[in-house]
């Protein structure tokens, strides 16, 4: 048989923090990762940030996913541009050509997410973003998922379970790889290959309102801050009593599923520890829906970096070994970036995006939005 053609790609990813835009290139024939390529992050200022807030709070009003109430469509176009720019930056930073590159693979950013409703909203302007990089852009790749009764998310176990071939010393083991973003979502790759995933509860996003609100700062570097509290039992017990954390569904989360506790006499510090404590918990809860218990799991995403979590996800998971992803010479900060141009690719040549053991959808399918410059 003839070797599949390999594709040059840059995924673009947003995500829940809204810190920035992640990119990175990857080249792949779809299937297996070929190569890893260089990857980048540019912070959004503080002012953007406060857009894409009011931006969520605008898509509250969304009821058929094509709506961009009041200046929702204009913060779109901002944050298509400020892409556009990422990218250009981007190609310059590692000596590239627009035309060196087959696909951008576009995320966006999520503003509304409610997969009762089938209703998942991505802003992003794919056709935009092609005419001014000159590049195809591959974008919306949540939405054919849900129109087929997936979750909409999380898409990026495809991806995890191509790292995961690779990987050596745990073929024939149960791995796990945990995403600890501003919402943590994991993927269980079982001995046998069985691949089963699913968001699995609040990661970053109560931290980092926690300490803004509390101390003006935009997120507890290191976990510093939460080492100096104390867990506050009965706040951890009314978070983890809520239906996520019980039901037998598996469901995927809106950013504004969970709220940050209310200011008063919790303190930064225990408040901090607490939900560091409470992100462990979350994932170790939600590893019920599993179909048995990884011996190694590897941790990406910013959360990886907050040490608090990472003492707390050992001591939950014991006796699994975890480590953060560049133990394994992954890069555990752009892996979403990765995922987006992989599934680019995939998208590209039909093949599927998702699976039922991901996000539910009723068989696996392909999925994303072709737009030519
Ligand atoms: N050095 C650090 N120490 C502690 N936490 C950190 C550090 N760096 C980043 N983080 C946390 O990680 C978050 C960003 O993580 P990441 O970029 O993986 O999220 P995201 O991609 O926006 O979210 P999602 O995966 O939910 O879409 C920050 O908001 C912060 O809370
Ligand atoms: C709707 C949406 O944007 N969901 C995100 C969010 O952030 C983490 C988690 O919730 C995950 O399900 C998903 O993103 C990742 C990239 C995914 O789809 O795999």
């Amino acid at each position: 048989m003839a070797a599949r053609q390999l594709k040059t790609a840059i995924g673009l990813m947003s995500g829940t923090s809204m810190d920035g835009i992640d990119l990175a290139l990857v080249k792949t024939d779809g299937v297996a990762v070929v190569e890893r390529g260089p990857a980048l992050e540019i912070a959004y200022d503080p002012a953007f940030r406060r857009q894409l807030i009011e931006a969520l709070e605008l898509a509250k009003r969304i009821e058929s996913r094509d709506q961009r109430p009041e200046n929702l469509g204009e913060i779109e176009r901002e944050l298509t541009l400020r892409h556009a720019a990422a990218v250009e930056m981007f190609l310059k930073r590692f000596n590239l050509d627009a035309k060196d590159v087959d696909f951008i693979g576009f995320h966006g950013q999520t503003v509304l997410h409610r997969p009762r409703q089938a209703l998942t909203v991505q802003i992003g302007d794919g056709p935009l973003l092609a005419r001014r990089t000159g590049i195809r852009v591959i974008y919306d790749m949540r939405a054919n998922d849900m129109r087929h009764g997936g979750q909409g998310a999380p898409l990026v176990p495809a991806y995890h379970a191509a790292l995961a071939a690779g990987l050596a010393g745990y073929q024939g083991r149960n791995v796990m790889l945990v995403n600890i973003g501003g919402i943590s979502n994991l993927t269980f790759i079982g001995a046998d290959g069985e691949i089963v995933a699913f968001d699995s509860g609040p990661g970053n996003t109560l931290i980092d309102q926690w300490v803004e609100a509390e101390a003006g700062i935009p997120f507890d570097q290191g976990g510093a801050i939460a080492s100096e509290g104390v867990v506050q039992a009965e706040l951890l017990a009314r978070y983890l009593d809520q239906r996520f954390f019980t039901a037998d569904e598996r469901i995927s989360l809106d950013r504004n599923d969970f709220l940050p506790p209310k200011p008063g006499d919790l303190g930064l510090h225990d408040g901090a520890r607490t939900l560091a404590r409470l992100t462990a918990e979350a994932i170790r809860l939600s590893m019920r829906h599993l179909p048995a218990k990884p011996d190694l799991v590897i941790v990406c995403g910013g959360g990886r970096l907050n040490r608090t979590i990472m003492a707390d996800l050992s001591d939950v998971l014991a006796p699994a070994r975890v480590e953060p992803a560049e133990q394994f010479g992954f890069n555990g900060g752009s892996m979403e970036a990765e995922a987006w141009a992989y599934l680019a690719v995939r998208a590209s040549l039909g093949l599927p995006l998702t699976f039922p053991g991901t996000t539910g959808v009723l068989a696996p399918v392909s999925g994303g939005v072709l737009a030519l410059p």
